[in-house]
């Protein structure tokens, strides 16, 4: 790691450090922001975030509504939308060859990496699918706009297709309109892949399928990150069903990482008073009813993010030190990390109610 790197590594950037002191880095994210100018101020929806993706991990993404899980997800393929400004830095560290600023690159060489090295499915994409063309003529357009050979891509996307136990053949030949909700949704984690990009960042890619569905297509991913060597980020409000995939969670809470750990430390240790928060207030269908706890008070407007921790107004565990200064991210271990005054004392003070299951 070269020595301006060095200096970030007591943030977000120390959990990407695995328990064999593996420091392979594909993405590398540095004070990045993302803010939108409007009438009543500055509405800054990612503030300063610091983040190191992991070759090879599935790094989750939660948050409540609104808390920027979205924007980081843009800021990462430099897909903010205008007049939205994306300001720090993202380097992308290809297997071979030489890193790219991912920020700095000119509008050609965006929209390659974009397919071909780190691909994306958006929130709502499924209704994106052309519904005059059937999947073939969707992968043969893709594949054509980026000049790869159709024989070979179309080779590549039934071996994709048969990977998420869909029948290529009948795939290839539907109109989305023919196809149901979850198999409309493999078919588009096959297109983004149908490139062999190296990062696949999916955002909420499972919200608008049953449970059943959401749970098959969890473990599908998982198969597919080992078979071919992928790096995924999960962005999700549903923190229990990223546990089921993720090595590693980020918490983002008011457009900033609250908490960053892997994956157990998060489950059972978490020290943020709002991971405590968010975990009680899951619906677990083991737990009793009562031991339900909704988070109080109102996710933060992004035009006026309270002073100090951000969340401070809404924790239980609160002092005037948080009202006035903005907590640090600290090492709890070397694969975890908090941003909280009195991370030490949270186990005392904010007892876990439920038990989420892996
Ligand atoms: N085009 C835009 N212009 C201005 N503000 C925006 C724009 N898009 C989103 N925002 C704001 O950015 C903030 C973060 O939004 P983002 O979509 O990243 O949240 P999220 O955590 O993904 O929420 P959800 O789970 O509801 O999708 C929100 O306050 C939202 O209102």
């Amino acid at each position: 790691m070269s020595s301006d790197h060095a200096a970030a590594e007591s943030t977000a950037t120390a959990a990407a450090t695995d328990a064999d002191g593996v420091d392979d880095v594909v993405l590398e994210c540095r004070d990045l922001s993302v803010a939108f100018e409007m009438d009543r101020g500055t509405s800054r929806v990612l503030n300063g975030v610091d983040m190191d993706i992991r070759r090879g991990e599935i790094l989750g993404i939660v948050g409540e509504s609104g808390s920027g899980k979205s924007m980081f997800a843009s800021a990462l393929l430099n897909a903010v939308v205008d007049p939205g400004t994306t300001e720090g830095s993202i380097t992308y560290r290809p297997r071979e060859g030489d890193a790219v600023d991912v920020l700095g690159l000119e509008k050609g060489p965006l929209r390659s990496l974009r397919w071909e090295d780190i691909s994306m499915v958006f929130q709502g994409a499924m209704s994106s699918f052309n519904p005059t063309m059937d999947f073939r003529e969707h992968f043969v357009e893709t594949l054509e706009a980026h000049d790869y050979d159709v024989g070979a891509g179309i080779e590549r996307a039934e071996e994709l297709l048969a990977d998420l136990y869909l029948d290529p053949d009948r795939v290839l030949d539907s109109y989305p309109h023919e196809l149901s909700g979850g198999m409309k949704q493999r078919a588009l984690i096959a297109l983004a892949l149908v490139l062999e990009p190296e990062v696949l960042v999916m955002d909420e890619p499972t919200a608008a399928l049953d449970l059943l569905m959401q749970r098959s297509i969890i473990s599908l991913l998982g198969d597919l990150r080992d078979k071919y060597d992928l790096t995924m980020v999960f962005i999700t409000h549903d923190l229990p069903l990223v546990t089921k995939l993720a090595d590693r969670i980020g918490v983002l809470y008011a457009f900033e990482f609250a908490e960053v750990g892997d994956t157990e430390s998060i489950v059972h240790d978490p020290k943020h008073p709002y991971t405590r928060a968010l975990l009680n207030a899951t619906p677990n269908l083991d737990a009793p009813l009562e031991e339900m706890r909704p988070i109080e008070g109102s996710a933060p407007d992004p035009v006026n993010v309270p002073a100090g921790c951000p969340y401070h107004e809404r924790c239980p565990m609160a002092t005037d030190e948080c009202a006035d200064v903005k907590p640090p991210m600290e090492a709890v271990s070397g694969t975890h990390e908090v941003a909280c005054h009195h991370w030490p004392d949270v186990d005392d003070e904010i007892a876990l109610s439920t038990e989420v299951q892996r």
